[in-house]
């Protein structure tokens, strides 16, 4: 696996309110990470989210860096809804759509999306309605399609909060096991633990980075203080 370190130094964002006023949503933060597999969690609004998209391009930082070495990667984004990333309609065909800008046969990318479906035991569903599925099938559809375009970095945002206990587990295992660097947001502290490290954001702020054991613990005090 390629190496890659995520730099951040002193990023902050701030946004505009309704009302007309600023916002500062992430207080300026300063980390590095080259671990692969990093989790980040915090109570709701503390920031996660918008760490993730930071390091994604998806916002633009109002101060501070985002940098990446030895090279900006290609990065897969998982959302926790799956109906917001499924761009086509039909099963076979959204991940046909993602094997786009790898595969260029139409057949070769067909044989593709078949073993790509029968890894994940969708084969037969190849045809159906991606609005069918159950939300566990969208959501391993999801991470299909974004594993198909063979990104370098995935960043998950709370990817298995719609699923059962059974679906979640398998779809923790997947993505823990990606062969490229993962970095994801997640209330379940269990998945938590399965990282190489965890970031712990509260009001905006990192405020502790650390081995999962010691940052889960500091979490736990922080979220249950009051
Ligand atoms: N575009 C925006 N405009 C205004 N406020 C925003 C915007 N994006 C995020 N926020 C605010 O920034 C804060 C942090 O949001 P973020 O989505 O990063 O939180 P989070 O830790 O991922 O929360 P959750 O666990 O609820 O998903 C929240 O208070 C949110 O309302």
């Amino acid at each position: 696996m390629k190496s890659l370190r995520i730099s951040l130094s002193n990023v902050c964002l701030d946004v505009d309110t309704p009302t007309g006023e600023r916002r500062r949503i992430l207080h300026p933060t300063s980390v590095s990470i080259s671990e692969r597999v990093v989790a980040v969690v915090g109570a709701n609004g503390s920031g996660k989210s918008t760490l993730l998209r930071l390091i994604a391009g998806l916002a633009e930082p109002t101060s501070g860096t985002v940098s990446f070495s030895p090279e900006a990667p290609t990065s897969g984004f998982i959302f926790a809804n799956p109906t917001a990333q499924l761009i086509m309609p039909v099963v076979g065909e959204d991940i046909d759509f993602s094997l786009r800008t790898t595969t260029s046969g139409r057949r070769e990318r067909r044989a593709r999306v078949m073993q790509i479906l029968e890894s994940l035991e969708l084969a037969d569903r190849v045809d159906s309605s991606v609005y069918e599925l159950s939300s566990g099938e969208r959501q391993k559809v999801a991470l299909a399609g974004v594993l198909a375009a063979e990104p370098e970095l995935v960043l998950a945002d709370e990817p298995t909060t719609l699923l059962d206990l059974r679906n979640a587990a398998e779809f923790q295992r997947r993505l823990l096991q990606l062969e490229v660097p993962l970095v994801y947001a997640t209330h379940d502290l269990e998945f938590a633990a399965a990282a190489q490290r965890v970031l712990v954001f509260d009001h905006g702020r990192l405020v502790e980075d650390d081995e999962p054991a010691a940052a889960i613990a500091r979490y736990r005090r922080l979220a249950l203080r009051s």
